[in-house]
């Protein structure tokens, strides 16, 4: 479903990352872990096809839904017209039973602007499933929330339909185990460490 072969990317004068192969199949949930600045944002990027890679190839065999880090939901619009107005531009309708999955039901009127930063994620969370994608990216859906909205992303995540393949970046051990079987760890613009989250001590080669 995404296929990344000896990708080098160059910002500036710098290569931010270095040979990097991985394969995620249909349906699989990958988490992609890394300390600050390991290349984690510049990979998603890369594969949304925001940066033009040095040299290697990505290959994306579906249509992905994409949460940027450290976004916001438009301030100016309401929650119903933002929602709307992504459903609508991905030529898709945004129906109410979403408001209620994404507990958004007391929320439809009020300015994005007016949110609290974890009812903002939902907002983006919800946006991002605009089009039934194929492939969810999500860019550390979870930073700067409270354990309890944390939580609440999790189990936001963990239903996201079967067959839906997810790539999530993220700091958070627990949210990796929480989340998906697999894990692909960065270090310094390279591949660390690929495999399972079931197996050793992964988080020793952030
Ligand atoms: N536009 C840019 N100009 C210069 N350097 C950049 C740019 N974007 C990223 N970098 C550098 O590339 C490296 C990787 O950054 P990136 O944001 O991909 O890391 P990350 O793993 O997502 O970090 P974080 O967890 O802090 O979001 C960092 O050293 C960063 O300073």
């Amino acid at each position: 479903m995404i296929n990344v072969s000896n990708l080098f990317v160059k910002i500036k004068k710098d290569l931010i990352l270095k040979n990097i192969t991985f394969n995620i199949e249909k349906g699989d949930v990958v988490a992609l872990a890394g300390q600050n600045g390991a290349g984690k944002s510049t990979l998603i990027k890369s594969i949304n096809g925001l940066i033009k890679p040095k040299s290697g190839a990505i290959s994306v065999n579906g249509t992905i839904g994409f949460m940027p880090e450290s976004t916001t939901p438009d301030p100016k619009l309401t929650v119903s017209e933002f929602l709307s107005y992504i459903y609508y531009l991905r030529g898709d309708s945004f129906t109410p039973d979403l408001y209620s999955k994404f507990g958004l039901v007391k929320k439809i009127d009020s300015l994005c602007s007016q949110l609290s930063k974890g009812l903002k994620q939902r907002v983006l969370l919800a946006a991002v499933f605009a089009g039934n994608p194929d492939i969810i990216i999500l860019d550390e859906p979870s930073a700067g929330l409270d354990p309890q909205f944390q939580l609440e992303m999790i189990q936001l995540i963990k239903a996201i339909d079967k067959g839906v393949t997810v790539l999530i970046s993220t700091h958070n051990i627990s949210e990796i185990k929480e989340l998906s079987k697999k894990v692909i760890i960065l270090r310094n613009g390279e591949i660390s460490y690929i495999g399972s989250t079931r197996e050793g001590n992964f988080y020793e080669y952030f």
